[in-house]
C-alpha cells in the first residue's frame, strides 16, 4: 500500500530522509520556490547544487552503458539571480543531476521517483527509476528536456517526487545483494556494470 505523511513523517525522524522537510514549502526567505518536502502520500526532495552534467556527443563515439566514457557527460555551470541557482539544460539534451537528501529505505519499502508537474508543464522529464528496499545514499536523477526551448532547472528546490510503497518483507534487498550503487555520495554516479 501507498505510504501517507505520517508514516513519512515517522521514518524521517529515524534516518529515512535527511534532511527533512516536515511541511510542503512554496516559498524560501519571501520568495517562491519550486515545491519540496513533505506532501500527502509522498515526498518532493531537491536538486543538489553540487553538481549537473550534460550529456555531449563526441564525434565517433557510441555511449555504452557497459563501458562509460565520463567524457559524454560535461560539467555545466551553477548560475544565480534573483530567482534562485541553476543550471541550464539546453533544448533536446539529456542531464544528470543529484539529490540534495540522503535516503535510507527501509528493507520492506519499494519508491518510485516520478517528475514534477510544474517541471513536465515546460517540457522537463524525470526519468521514472525505483530506489529499491535498503538501498542508501544520494539519487542520481535523470532529465531529458523535451521541449526545443533551453530551460533552468533549479538548485536547493524541489525536483523530483517520491511515492513509498510497502510489501511483504523480501528474501533478498539492495543491502544484502550489495548492489553496485549502494552508499552514493552526494555527485553524480555513472552507469556501470
Ligand atoms: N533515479 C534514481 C533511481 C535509483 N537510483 C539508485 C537506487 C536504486 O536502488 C539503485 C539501482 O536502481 P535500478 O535497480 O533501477 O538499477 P539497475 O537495475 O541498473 O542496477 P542494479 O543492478 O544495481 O539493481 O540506483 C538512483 O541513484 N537514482
Amino acid at each position: 500500500m501507498i505510504k501517507n505523511d505520517i508514516w513519512i513523517a515517522k521514518m524521517a525522524q529515524q534516518g529515512m530522509i535527511t534532511p527533512f522537510e516536515p511541511k510542503l514549502i512554496r516559498r524560501f526567505e519571501n520568495l517562491p520556490v519550486i515545491s519540496y518536502g513533505l506532501s500527502s502520500y509522498g515526498y518532493d526532495i531537491r536538486l543538489s547544487p553540487s553538481e549537473f552534467r550534460i550529456f555531449r556527443h563526441i564525434p565517433g563515439t557510441v555511449v555504452d552503458p557497459k563501458n562509460f566514457n565520463p567524457d559524454n557527460l560535461e560539467p555545466t555551470k551553477l548560475h544565480t539571480d534573483a530567482n534562485g541557482k541553476y543550471f541550464i539544460l539546453p533544448a533536446h539534451s539529456y542531464g544528470l543531476g543529484v539529490a540534495l537528501e540522503r535516503l535510507d529505505i527501509p528493507e520492506n519499502i519499494t519508491v518510485l521517483c516520478i517528475g514534477k508537474s510544474s517541471y513536465a508543464r515546460v517540457g522537463l522529464i524525470a526519468n521514472l527509476t525505483p530506489a529499491e528496499a535498503g538501498w542508501r545514499g544520494h539519487l542520481t536523477l535523470e532529465f531529458s528536456n523535451s521541449s526545443s526551448a533551453d530551460c533552468r532547472i533549479y538548485a536547493n528546490e524541489g525536483v523530483v517526487q517520491l511515492i513509498f510503497f510497502e510489501g511483504e518483507p523480501c528474501s533478498v534487498s539492495y543491502e544484502t545483494r550489495q548492489g553496485k550503487y549502494q552508499d552514493q555520495p552526494e555527485q553524480v554516479i555513472f552507469s556501470r556494470v
